[in-house]
């Protein structure tokens, strides 16, 4: 069986080709297997967003291809990644980025309305999701009154509703206090092990890297190293370092 989820080829972004350009991403290769936990790290500027926006379908590379479950997804057209992104991928962002008037329960069931999934199997799912995340009680309410870290909780749970192959988390704990951030990171690693869930989050954040079971360095927009503690698909603890 082809365990491959990821395999990015070549890639490079420049912005301002024409002007004074800024070569953000610059020749990377990247592999994954389904079941990474992997962190995405290096200084501010050395091209994480630029990779994760790329590996997401969010831009397009300016050279290189992206294969996501053998389907190349630079070859797509606008339409047609739309629906690939809404099938296989599952994003995190740093500022939350939930539907303000909507409420916990309906951000998370949008997407699968987006999908066409009836509404006893989206019940259920939503049932699950919030059990998952530790908030069956704040289903009702609105973005607006939850704490940071209960806004990224449904954040991570939106990003599960459509079964997506893998998540992309920008900086998921930039706004958390460290309780937050290491009870989100609990959810997430707990995710990983028993649902096997790929994840490639970009972090500052040490005590996220300590969680990753391999770290890629982007330095000037190359990756300058990429280290694995353990057999990075075969999760062995959810203990923190
Ligand atoms: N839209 C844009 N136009 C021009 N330059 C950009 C644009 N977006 C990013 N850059 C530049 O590309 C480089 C990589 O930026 P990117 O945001 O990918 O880095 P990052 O590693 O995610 O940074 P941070 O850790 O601060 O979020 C930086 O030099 C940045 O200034």
């Amino acid at each position: 069986m082809n365990n491959t989820v990821i395999d990015v080829h070549n890639i490079s972004r420049v912005y301002n080709p024409e002007t004074i350009p800024v070569y953000a991403v610059n020749n990377v290769h990247l592999h994954l297997e389904r079941g990474e936990f992997t962190a995405l790290v290096g200084p501010s500027g050395s091209g994480k967003t630029t990779l994760l926006n790329m590996i997401g379908g969010l831009d397009k590379p300016d050279q290189g291809n992206i294969m996501i479950n053998g389907v190349d997804i630079t070859r797509l057209s606008a339409r047609q990644l739309i629906e690939f992104r809404l099938q296989n991928i599952g994003f995190v962002f740093q500022s939350y980025n939930l539907i303000p008037v909507l409420t916990a329960k309906e951000n998370v069931e949008f997407i699968m309305l987006l999908q066409g999934v009836k509404k006893k199997e989206r019940d259920e799912r939503v049932k699950q999701l919030f059990k998952q995340i530790s908030m069956d009680e704040k289903l009702d309410v609105r973005p607006a009154q939850l704490s940071g870290g209960q806004q990224q909780r449904v954040a991570v749970a939106r990003a599960l509703a459509s079964k997506p192959q893998f998540i992309l988390a920008d900086e998921p704990t930039a706004n958390l206090d460290s309780k937050s951030a290491a009870n989100l990171l609990d959810i997430m690693a707990d995710l990983n092990i028993k649902e096997n869930i790929t994840f490639l989050f970009s972090t500052h954040d040490q005590r996220v890297i300590s969680r990753a079971r391999r770290v890629i360095t982007l330095v000037d927009g190359k990756i300058a190293s990429d280290t694995a503690a353990v057999d990075i698909t075969q999760p062995h603890t959810l203990e923190t370092a």
